[in-house]
């Protein structure tokens, strides 16, 4: 934290805090909801610096609003808000926009081992889900709907889409002679009316890192709403995975490209690289197995059945790394694992992991990369936390703060403690 009475050249603008902020670093500004903080400069599109009581620092730009009310006043100018339209903080629109094209549907159905997990689901349950109710929540096309009904033979399957794909929907589900059993309700789950409750909630709504996109909220209010006491959760249980790892392509052609392009020195935009390229993470990433430098671990698991909406607005978890051999510290690698316990008791249950060692799905992993890369010798321990804040204005997004020190058994002195916050995206 600075205390700084330096004059700034550009009148400060006056910002309000939409939610509280604790400073994760020294040279950030914590506030809380409703603190008006002065911004001196916006320094990047994620970090402004700020001045709130004599304290300066970095705050979060997507925790700020301007105070339209204020701004206006400032100018003398009144004009009538009424016609504001102040954006969704769902951003619906966008949302279920891009999910209305195939683009979008032909990618997660082309996702083998995603697809066919879930079929492997109906399949090894079709004895219990006889007569079974069952609501498949953003059922896209429908497939794993009519999985239930081709495979098993539920009483009745309710298949919810939000999107424009859903009148296509319908007729897929009778070409493929399930009208009997599927009926599409076309809309956004919580806004619907069902028939009645049911006895199975089944969802494909994992986004990048396990929670962007925060279609999990809408499967928990689902679940509240229309999930029968004794009813299942398809995914059951969920865990985000997270791994030190090396990235040298990655870092090679992003920042060591700057050194000697065709002979010339551009070293001179490696900072710009560093923040363009690095200070948010890499959807899409595939980690090889070899560059994993420790074994993985679950630093968050959540239970489908217990899990609150008001969870989600904070997650933490801990890990501790024993780095298992010699090489480049780049970052950090993410992915999720989710399970489908058995209807029936004393089953196995069935599990979809994305992860660097079973087959690649269309979510790859998610690569966090640090400021510099670390050489490590092997034998260090790599401990830490890491925090998933939902984005308190853009209800999709997130910020995933990662701190983390590094010990080698011939250091005795205590290891600084790093840390570094990656918007995901706002
Ligand atoms: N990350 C993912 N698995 N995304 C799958 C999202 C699918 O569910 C649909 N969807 C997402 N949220 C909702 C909702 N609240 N209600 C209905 N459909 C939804 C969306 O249109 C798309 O077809």
């Amino acid at each position: 934290m600075h205390q700084d009475n330096e004059d700034y050249t550009n009148p400060p603008e006056e910002f309000i805090g939409l939610s509280d902020f604790t400073s994760c670093g020294s040279d950030q500004l914590s506030f809380r909801a409703g603190d008006r903080l002065l911004v001196h400069t916006k320094t990047s599109a994620d970090w402004w610096w700020a001045e709130l009581g004599g304290l300066c620092g970095y705050a979060p730009s997507s925790y700020l609003k301007q105070d339209v009310e204020d701004s206006y006043l400032n100018q003398g100018v009144k004009e009538d808000t009424s016609e504001n339209t102040s954006e969704d903080p769902w951003q619906d629109e966008e949302y279920f926009g891009s999910y209305g094209t195939l683009r979008l549907q032909l990618e997660m159905l082309s996702d083998r081992a995603r697809t066919e997990a879930y079929r492997q689901v109906i399949l090894t349950n079709s004895a219990p889900l006889k007569g079974k109710v069952v609501m498949d929540l953003g059922c896209g096309t429908g497939v794993i709907s009519l999985f239930c009904a081709r495979l098993a033979q539920p009483k009745a399957v309710y298949a919810v889409e939000a999107s424009s794909i859903a009148e296509h929907t319908e007729t897929l589900v009778r070409q493929n002679g399930c009208e009997e059993v599927v009926t599409v309700f076309q809309g956004r789950a919580e806004e619907l009316e069902l028939p009645g409750t049911v006895d199975i909630l089944i969802s494909e709504w994992m986004g990048n890192c396990l929670l962007f996109e925060f279609m999990v909220e809408s499967v928990l209010q689902a679940r509240d709403r229309w999930l029968r006491e004794g009813g299942m959760m398809w995914p059951s249980g969920a865990s985000l995975c997270l791994v030190p790892c090396q990235a040298l392509d990655y870092y090679t052609e992003r920042m060591v490209f700057w050194e000697q392009p065709y002979g010339l020195d551009f070293t001179a935009l490696q900072s710009l690289a560093q923040s363009e390229f690095f200070s948010r993470p890499r959807f899409s990433h595939l980690l090889k197995p070899e560059d994993c430098l420790a074994t993985p671990c679950d630093v968050i698991t959540l239970d489908m059945l217990t899990l609150h909406v008001t969870d989600l607005e904070k997650l933490r978890g801990q890990f501790t790394f024993i780095v298992e051999k010699a090489g480049t510290f780049h970052g950090f690698t993410s992915w999720f694992r989710v399970q489908f316990q058995s209807l029936e008791r004393d089953k196995t249950t069935l599990e979809l992991d994305t992860g660097p060692y079973s087959e690649p799905t269309h979510w790859k992993q998610t690569l966090f990369m640090l400021d510099g890369p670390i050489l490590l010798l092997g034998g260090e321990t790599v401990s830490g936390i890491i925090l998933l804040h939902r984005n308190p204005v853009w209800r999709r997004h997130m910020t995933v703060t990662i701190q983390w020190s590094i010990s080698s058994t011939e250091e005795t002195g205590n290891c600084m403690v790093q840390s570094k916050s990656f918007p995901m995206w706002r």
